[in-house]
C-alpha cells in the first residue's frame, strides 16, 4: 500500500499560538485514519493545511505523493474535505449546489454520480430544494456530498457528524465504509469517541498542536483503558485485602475494579471465595476509547 498523506514536521502559528507543534504523520492508502483531540488542539488546522487553505510556517504535507502547496491543484483533487463550518450559498438548490462543485474540478455530466450521493445520503428528494430551505443536519449531509462530487481518492471528514441525527449518521458511515471498501483513503475527526472506536483502524490524538498518541485502535484500548469490573457486596461487606488495591469505592456502595485482561475476573472471584464474601451483583464493562482518550491526555499534561 502507498502513502496516501504524509505529514512531515508541520507547524503553523497564529501570532504568539503555535497551533501545530511539528506534527509528523503518515497515513497509508485505504486506512480509516482518526485525528482527535480536545478543543483547540489542531486537527481543523491540520486539516486546513492539507487542503491548502492555510499555509504551514514549516514542514511539508503530500497527498498520494503531491506537495500540497507545490503541486496545490492536483493535490486539491486527491482530496474531498467536508469542512466542519457550514458554509454554503443559499441561491442554489441542492442540486445545483453539487453541480457547481463539479464544476470546480472540470466534471460535467456528473449527474450519475451525483444522484448515486443523493440517494446514499438520503438527500434524493431535496434535489430540488434550495439550500436555505435545509435544516441543519440536511445541511452537513450536503456538505459531505459536495466533498464527493469528484469522488476523491482521500476523503477527510471534520466532525462530520455533529449536530446530525441518529438515523442519518448510521447511513452516512454507511456510505463512507463502503467507499473505503473500495478503497478510499478515509480521515476523520470526531468528538464522538464511540463513533471513532468504532470505525477507525488507526488513531492519532493530538494535544496542543502535538501527537500524543499514535497506533491502532486496538493498541491504544489495550495500553490505555482496562475492563472494568463493578462489584456490589453482599452485606456491604469490604474487599479482601489483596484486591483493595485495584479498587475505589463508589458513591452507591459498590466496588469499581479495574482489570487488565479476562483472566483477572478469575482471580477477583477467587479471592471472594476464599474470604467467604459473596456477591450481589457484578457488571463487567470493555476497554473503551473514552477512558484511553482521557488517560492519553492526562498523561500528555504532566510531561
Ligand atoms: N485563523 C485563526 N487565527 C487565530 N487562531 C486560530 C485560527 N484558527 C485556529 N486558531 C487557534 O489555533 C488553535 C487550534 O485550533 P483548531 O481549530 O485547529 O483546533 P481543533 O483541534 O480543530 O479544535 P475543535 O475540536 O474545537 O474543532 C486554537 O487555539 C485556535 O483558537
Amino acid at each position: 500500500m502507498g502513502v496516501a498523506v504524509s505529514i512531515q514536521q508541520v507547524e503553523k502559528r497564529f501570532g504568539a499560538l503555535q497551533a501545530l507543534a511539528g506534527i509528523s504523520l503518515e497515513i497509508a492508502e485505504g486506512e480509516f485514519f482518526g485525528l482527535l483531540g480536545p478543543n483547540g488542539a489542531g486537527k481543523t488546522t491540520l486539516i486546513s493545511c492539507l487542503a491548502g487553505l492555510a499555509r504551514p510556517d514549516a514542514g511539508r504535507l503530500a497527498v498520494l505523493g503531491r506537495d500540497v502547496v507545490a503541486d496545490y491543484r492536483e493535490a486539491r483533487r486527491l482530496l474531498g474535505v467536508v469542512p466542519q463550518e457550514l458554509v454554503f450559498d443559499p441561491f442554489f438548490t441542492v442540486r445545483e449546489t453539487l453541480r457547481i462543485q463539479s464544476g470546480y474540478f472540470g466534471l460535467r455530466d456528473n449527474d450519475a454520480w451525483i444522484d448515486e450521493i443523493l440517494a446514499n445520503l438520503d438527500l434524493a428528494d431535496k434535489a430540488d430544494t434550495n439550500m436555505r430551505r435545509l435544516s441543519g443536519g440536511m445541511k452537513r449531509r450536503v456538505l459531505v456530498a459536495q466533498a464527493l462530487v469528484h469522488k476523491p481518492p482521500v476523503i477527510v471528514l471534520d466532525e462530520p457528524t455533529a449536530g446530525v441525527d441518529v438515523e442519518l449518521r448510521q447511513g452516512l458511515w454507511q456510505f463512507i465504509r463502503r467507499l473505503n471498501g473500495e478503497g478510499h483513503t478515509i480521515i476523520l475527526t470526531t468528538h464522538y469517541l464511540e463513533e471513532a472506536e468504532a470505525l477507525c483502524g488507526r488513531i492519532a490524538m493530538l494535544q496542543q498542536g502535538r501527537v500524543v498518541a499514535l497506533d491502532s485502535t486496538e493498541n491504544l484500548l489495550r495500553e490505555f483503558s482496562a475492563h472494568a469490573l463493578s462489584l456490589r457486596l453482599a452485606g456491604g461487606a469490604a474487599l479482601p485485602a489483596a484486591l483493595a488495591g485495584m479498587a475505589s469505592a463508589q458513591a452507591d456502595g459498590s466496588w469499581l475494579l479495574s482489570l487488565p485482561d479476562f483472566a483477572a475476573v478469575e482471580r477477583v472471584l477467587a479471592s471472594l471465595r476464599e474470604a467467604g464474601i459473596a456477591i450481589e451483583d457484578m457488571r463487567l464493562t470493555p476497554p473503551d476509547l473514552e477512558e484511553a482518550f482521557v488517560r492519553v491526555m492526562q498523561r500528555g499534561r504532566v510531561s
